[in-house]
């Protein structure tokens, strides 16, 4: 059986065809499929300028595909805005954190803490004990239950990436998606961004980009290589680690 037989007869999480994007005729993304699955890591790892942003950009609505399709539980998501996708189930980290430096760590999660869509819902929203509940179990789940009232203005450069994916937690997404996520961390918090990662998927499927080897060693069930806008090699990291193309264009260097 071909590799897009077995395909086509599956159900995919997210199933990413022919996508393509042009900027003035320069394709970043260029007719690129991959297919991930519900509770999976897939990291995407390639040279600079690959085309692995553009595609986090292009999934989570803020770039228009030119062509192709993104289908994240059947649904395609092309043509839906960026507030409909978070709505969707997909949750985007960036590589700076977003966070509300002069709120403490509670605050910033509470805040995040999905109230409904209606104004009356807004307005009625208050501080009961499921919020409170959810809100600590997030919080020991990214390492700061013992930094609820901290300030998060003074937490360390990892415990805000921290903070930010906990933010999105909070949410419930289906599909996570990280860019860079232990991007200047040290090497203790990259080891506990690695447990974070693997207990968050016990729930939630992951995207993440990455250049860290070591780190993706630790978290990836399957790596996609990104090349040029198209993937380059896609399977497990000993696969791809031992691709004479990967070597060549991008883990040679
Ligand atoms: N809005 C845009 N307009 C024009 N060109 C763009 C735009 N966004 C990205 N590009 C180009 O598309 C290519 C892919 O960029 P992208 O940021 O996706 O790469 P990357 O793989 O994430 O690289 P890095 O590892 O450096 O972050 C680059 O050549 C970039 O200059």
């Amino acid at each position: 059986m071909t590799f897009d037989t077995e395909t086509a007869s599956r159900d995919f999480l997210l199933a990413v065809e022919g996508l393509t994007v042009s900027f003035d005729g320069f394709k970043a993304v260029n007719d690129l499929s991959f297919y991930v699955d519900e509770n999976e890591i897939r990291v995407i790892i390639g040279p600079n300028g690959a085309g692995k942003t553009t595609v986090l950009d292009l999934i989570c609505g803020r770039t228009k595909a030119t062509s192709g399709s993104i289908r994240f539980r059947g649904k395609e998501l092309t043509q839906l805005k960026e507030h409909q996708i978070v709505h969707a189930g997909v949750g985007r980290k960036f590589q700076n954190p977003s966070i509300y430096d002069d709120l403490t760590v509670f605050e910033n999660l509470e805040i995040s803490y999905p109230r409904g869509k209606s104004v009356w819902g807004a307005l009625a929203f208050r501080r009961d004990s499921e919020v409170i509940d959810r809100v600590e179990q997030i919080a020991e789940m990214i390492f700061l239950k013992d930094h609820l009232d901290t300030e998060a203005a003074i937490l360390s450069h990892g415990q805000k990436q921290w903070l930010e994916i906990g933010m999105l937690l909070i949410q419930k997404p289906e599909l996570l998606m990280l860019d860079e996520p232990v991007a200047g961390m040290s090497v203790a918090e990259r080891v506990k961004t690695a447990e974070l990662l693997h207990t968050i998927i016990k729930h939630h499927s992951v995207v993440v980009i990455e250049h860290d080897m070591k780190f993706v060693e630790d978290i990836a069930h399957r790596v996609t290589v990104l090349h040029q806008g198209k993937v380059l090699s896609e399977g497990s990291m000993d696969h791809v680690q031992h691709d004479p193309k990967v070597i060549e264009v991008y883990l040679g260097h």
